[in-house]
């Protein structure tokens, strides 16, 4: 059988050469399709080359009857619609580390070049201006660079600012203070990094909770004249908050290789003196691009000839037997760890799975590997899988255990997950109830019931008269109606629960005025 793949995203030549030279594969390369030729043309391959170029939309998927694997030469995945390859079947791999020199270094030569003026310097030079005045720099020595996001980039670019003497500030959700002091740097909350830092650079990849997090809010706590880098992904920052920044003179500079619309021509912040750019370039190195390739067209070949894939992105790949006897968990598994992870608010440190009843007869693995994948994707983003949920863990440091245990306390399956931070312990279990479905049926020491779905509201409180009557007359007075309301207490007038599922979106409920009535102590909003 011969294997069709096309590369529609330019890929370095010397990178594609295991490709090229598979018996069985036959190689396309066709860049500059528009996505209609793209949609006409994806039927006859069984696989998809690309960079971040070409986006893989739902519908190019769903007319790509043949593709069995979507390889992306390089990190991010936000240009392919994972859900839909997953529905579709088809993985998606990825290169995530052949790049990471390259976008670092660039990124260093953004802040070199930002500090100094240079492109603005040499951009006068070539009209013929000698001008000196205009273009005085900042020194970086004993300058704070503050990092969101200390992944593979993030700490590569620490480590070299640190070379330029600079003090750095990194603020990650796997980042602890053990971690920081063993690399030299600081740590501290994002408002921390913004408030501290002389420059900020951004390293996260483009999740829900990381569009926009450095918007107008957050320029107003950053120092004045603070100059920010973004090499990541356009959308990170708020544009129009950063273009109002500039303007206003809180922001001395940017520095900036992505945008939120890309190809960005005619960007109303390129207008501004203050604003360097450059064409999303941060892995293009003749280096990195044959890295990539290498990576992608080895897992491409391999996968395509029966082998595993070394970078899945999405992989479900469980046995048939044993699927059937856990799939039925799955869903509940991973909504436990998305549970947890929105109830943890310091760096997870372990975490233990306990298996009871009948899951304790079972291969759990994954059922582990989905619970985990639950508990990360909230940081990590919708990369993270069941294949590569437990080497993430493991990367990020955390422990994880599988029990398996006899106590089903009256459940003929009950799922525990625990999670310990330096700080605390949290706890969620639930259960399949016969024919009834899922249910949570503990948090920490409390027992309750509630379908793991829809618009949940978790609520801290003391257990006096009146506690729950205010919340139930402030989401009146917000028009928020409460479908199902669970309480819990410890003792009689000591610590309580409520956990609610409302109507509406939770962007609708206003958190603090919940937050600020007498006798709550914490309230947290989860979509399951
Ligand atoms: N400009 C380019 O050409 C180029 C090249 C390579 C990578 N990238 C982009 O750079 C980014 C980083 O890539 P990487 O390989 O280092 O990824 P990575 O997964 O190794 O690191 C990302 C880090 O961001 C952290 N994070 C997630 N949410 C966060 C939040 N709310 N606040 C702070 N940190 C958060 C994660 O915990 C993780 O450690 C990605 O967006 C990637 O697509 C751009
Ligand atoms: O996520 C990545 O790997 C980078 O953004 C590189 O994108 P590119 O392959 O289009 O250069």
């Amino acid at each position: 059988m011969i294997f069709k793949v096309l590369i529609s995203d330019p890929l370095s030549e010397e990178g594609i050469q295991p490709l090229r030279e598979a018996d069985n594969i036959e190689v396309t390369v066709e860049t500059n399709l528009s996505p209609e030729q793209l949609k006409e043309k994806i039927g006859q391959f069984d696989a998809l080359l690309v960079r971040s170029q070409t986006k893989v939309t739902r519908e190019i998927i769903s007319s790509a009857t043949n593709l069995k694997i979507i390889g992306r030469a390089g990190v991010g995945v936000d240009n392919i619609d994972l859900d839909a390859a997953t529905e579709h079947g088809v993985i998606v791999v990825n290169a995530p580390d052949g790049n990471t020199n390259s976008a670092a270094e660039h990124t260093m030569a953004m802040l070199m070049s930002l500090a100094r003026k240079i492109p603005q310097a040499y951009y006068a030079l070539k009209h013929q201006k000698w001008d000196r005045k205009s273009h005085v720099g900042v020194e970086l020595k004993n300058k704070t660079l503050g990092v969101v996001g200390l992944g593979r980039i993030g700490a590569e670019v620490a480590a070299r600012a640190k070379g330029q003497r600079m003090k750095i500030i990194a603020y990650d959700p796997f980042l602890t203070e053990e971690k920081a002091e063993k690399m030299g740097i600081d740590y501290g909350t994002v408002e921390d990094v913004l408030r501290k830092a002389d420059f900020i650079t951004v390293h996260t990849p483009l999740l829900k909770e990381t569009k926009h997090l450095i918007n107008a809010d957050a320029f107003k706590i950053m120092k004045d004249g603070v100059q920010i880098i973004n090499c990541a992904r356009g959308g990170i920052i708020d544009e129009d908050a950063l273009y109002d920044a500039i303007v206003n003179k809180k922001v001395a500079g940017a520095a900036l290789d992505v945008f939120e619309e890309e190809p960005a021509v005619n960007h109303k912040l390129l207008e501004l003196p203050e604003v360097i750019a450059t064409p999303h370039l941060g892995a293009s190195t003749i280096e990195a691009q044959e890295n990539v390739a290498i990576d992608v067209s080895d897992d491409v070949v391999n996968f395509l000839t029966g082998g595993l894939a070394r970078n899945p992105v999405n992989l479900p790949s469980v046995p048939k037997e044993l699927m059937n006897k856990i799939e039925p968990y799955f869903l509940l598994s991973e909504k436990l760890g998305a549970f947890l992870t929105r109830l943890t608010v310091d760096v997870i440190e372990e975490v233990n799975i306990y298996y009871s009843g009948e899951l304790a007869e079972v291969e759990v693995a994954p059922l582990t590997r989905n619970t985990l994948k639950g508990l990360l994707k909230r940081h990590l983003g919708e990369h993270v899988n069941d294949v590569n949920a437990s080497f993430l863990a493991d990367k990020k440091g955390i422990t994880v255990n599988e029990h398996k245990t006899s106590s089903t306390k009256g459940f003929t399956n009950l799922l525990t997950v625990e999670v310990k931070t330096k700080k605390a312990t949290r706890l969620v279990s639930g259960t399949l109830l016969n024919g009834l479905g899922a249910r949570i049926v503990k948090v920490d020491n409390y027992s309750v019931d509630v379908v793991p779905e829809g618009h949940l509201v978790f609520i801290r409180h003391k257990d006096q008269p009146g506690a729950i009557g205010r919340v139930g007359s402030l989401l009146a007075e917000q028009n928020i109606n409460i479908a199902t309301m669970q309480v819990g207490r410890s003792d009689v007038g000591g610590d309580a629960i409520m956990m609610l599922t409302i109507d509406k979106n939770l962007e609708e409920l206003d958190l603090e005025k919940l937050n600020d009535l007498a006798d709550i102590y914490g309230v947290v909003a989860i979509d399951l």
